[in-house]
């Protein structure tokens, strides 16, 4: 069962092309986007969230072209936290997480309390509900970045994708995080989808890994039947050996002489 799929999907900015790109996202998995700086990843996801429009190919979510949901539909069914780089306006944490319920609203329309219930469960999952009152630019980074998550688990859609969550945290901060996602996932079956630069973490958190360089897919797999030294030299042009420790990846550059 898949979630989202796509078939010879291409887009073109400038110099940069995402070529061919036919992948699928396995349903109430967890999957993790990696690859090279720059090999397209945010750019697939934007594709995949509509935010940008494939020349050609097709994309489909729950089996249906995506370009036959309406926007309101295609909000209640994918949510996406872009990459944290970007600001946001001067809001209180429980102000930014009731922005997720914004796509069962019309303009003007009140909180009802099953919204209210359903931001106070986002708070919750996360950990954030402590600090609801809070300005949001006066938390820390991982503070931060949790509310951002409950906003995106607050607009309640079955798939999330998640551009670099762990970005900028500290080695905790990623841990705490990526352990919050496992754990909603599993109480919440969802379908997450996460670009990831720790590749350790990407091998041992998630179920599925699809590579990408150059704007093409290059491997997709099980994390840990794709990590190997062949796989970072033909993704990543480094030499390393791999090795597991009590089931947790480890990746060991070897020095260039
Ligand atoms: N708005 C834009 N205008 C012009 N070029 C862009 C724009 N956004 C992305 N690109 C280019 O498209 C290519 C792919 O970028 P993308 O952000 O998708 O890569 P990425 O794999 O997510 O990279 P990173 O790991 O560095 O975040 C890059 O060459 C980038 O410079």
């Amino acid at each position: 069962m898949t979630a989202i799929q796509t078939e010879h999907l291409h887009y073109q900015s400038g110099a940069f092309q995402l070529r061919d790109i036919t992948v699928s996202f396995p349903r109430e998995q967890m999957t993790a986007i990696v690859g090279p700086n720059g090999s397209g990843k945010s750019t697939l996801l934007k594709v995949i969230t509509r935010l940008l429009h494939a020349d050609q190919g097709e994309l489909y979510v729950d089996n249906r072209k995506a370009a036959e949901f309406t926007t309101i539909q295609y909000a209640r069914t994918l949510s996406m936290l872009t990459q944290s780089r970007h600001s946001l306006p001067d809001l209180t944490v429980r102000e930014l997480v009731s922005y997720g319920r914004s796509p069962y609203k019309r303009i003007f329309d009140r909180m009802t309390s099953n919204d209210e219930h359903i931001v106070d469960w986002a708070m919750d999952v996360t950990g954030t509900r402590r600090y609801e009152q809070r300005m949001f630019h006066t938390l820390s980074g991982g503070e931060q970045q949790k509310a951002r998550i409950a906003m995106a688990l607050a607009q309640k859609t079955n798939i999330v994708l998640l551009d670099e969550p762990t970005t900028f945290l500290d080695i905790a901060h990623q841990l705490d995080v990526m352990e919050m996602l496992r754990k909603i996932h599993q109480e919440h079956k969802l379908t997450i989808v996460m670009v990831l630069h720790d590749l350790q973490q990407a091998v041992h958190y998630c179920h599925y890994l699809i590579a990408m360089k150059n704007g093409r897919i290059q491997t997709t797999g099980k994390p840990k039947d794709v990590l190997s030294p062949e796989f970072l030299k033909d993704v990543y042009q480094i030499e390393a050996k791999v090795k597991f420790e009590d089931e947790y990846p480890i990746i060991i550059p070897i020095r260039k002489q």
